[in-house]
């Protein structure tokens, strides 16, 4: 079974069409990119498949769980790491992960484990207990990284984890992410970045046009395997480097006449 799955989603916001036609699907063990320019309609997918927007059609599952129909289920089994968001800036790191913890049910004892796991990990155990208001942007992001993890859920959807990180500390989420998706969890990383989806996606979508006009391959470690069925467009694909791929296709789209891949 598929850790997550989207048939056919569509979503509109007044006279703009965020998602026409929206397919996709990740299974356990992969680290999925959704690349795609500004606007494809990458946000609106997550913010489906977490349960925080209803589409006008099209069916979801998350771990078996309609988001649609319980949100509330989808969003206790998944970690979300949102774009561009930050921490309450009244509470101190260790404070915010107490509560992430007791909404999340875990024991006390469990969460200032994993805080201490984190905080070495990303290099910000001095900042425990500053308020995240005094804390540097990528400071703050590091505390939104370890939210998203702390209850250890089976599948993480993560917006942008990157920026604002220096480039050592990205190197670390990187293969983190690599080795958190290999132990049969599915990670959602919606990107722009096509060099780390790259770097560490085990398979790409290109979106554009609020669909999924192109899925890639990757082999999980930047290897540039193609998909097993080789109709033309992935026969090129292979030949080419993800970049070109995405240019490609992402042109094709906006002239609106490219033939969408077969998935
Ligand atoms: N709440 C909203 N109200 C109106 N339009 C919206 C809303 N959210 C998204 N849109 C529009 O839907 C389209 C898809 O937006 P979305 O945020 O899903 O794209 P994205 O691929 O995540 O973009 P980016 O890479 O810039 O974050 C855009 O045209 C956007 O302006």
């Amino acid at each position: 079974m598929a850790a997550i799955t989207a048939n056919g989603l569509e979503k509109s916001y007044g006279s703009v069409d965020a998602l026409a036609d929206m397919n996709v699907s990740v299974s356990r063990g992969e680290l999925f990119g959704f690349l795609g320019p500004n606007g494809a309609g990458k946000t609106t997918t997550i913010r489906i498949l977490t349960g925080q927007v209803t589409p006008d059609s099209g069916d979801v599952r998350v771990l078996g769980v309609d988001p649609t129909t319980d949100p509330i289920e989808t969003r206790r089994r998944v970690g979300i790491l949102p774009e561009q968001e930050s921490p309450p800036s009244f509470l101190t790191p260790r404070e915010y992960f107490d509560f992430v913890g007791k909404i999340r049910s875990l024991a006390d004892e469990t969460v200032a484990e994993r805080v201490e796991r984190w905080a070495d990990r990303l290099g910000f155990r001095s900042k425990l207990d500053t308020l995240h208001t005094d804390l540097s942007r990528g400071q703050q992001q590091k505390v939104m990284i370890t939210q998203a993890f702390l209850h250890e859920p089976e599948v993480v959807f993560i917006d942008e984890p990157l920026a604002n990180l220096d480039p050592i500390v990205q190197e670390q989420v990187k293969r983190f992410l690599v080795a958190y998706a290999a132990e049969d969890n599915a990670i959602f990383l919606s990107t722009h970045n096509i060099e780390v989806a790259e770097d560490i996606c085990t398979r790409v979508g290109i979106v554009a046009d609020g669909k999924c006009i192109a899925e890639r391959d990757l082999g999980g470690d930047g290897g540039s395997e193609s998909r097993s069925d080789s109709d033309d467009a992935s026969t090129r694909d292979s030949e080419n480097s993800l970049l070109e791929t995405f240019l490609a296709h992402v042109d094709d789209a906006n002239a609106r006449d490219v033939p969408v891949m077969q998935r």
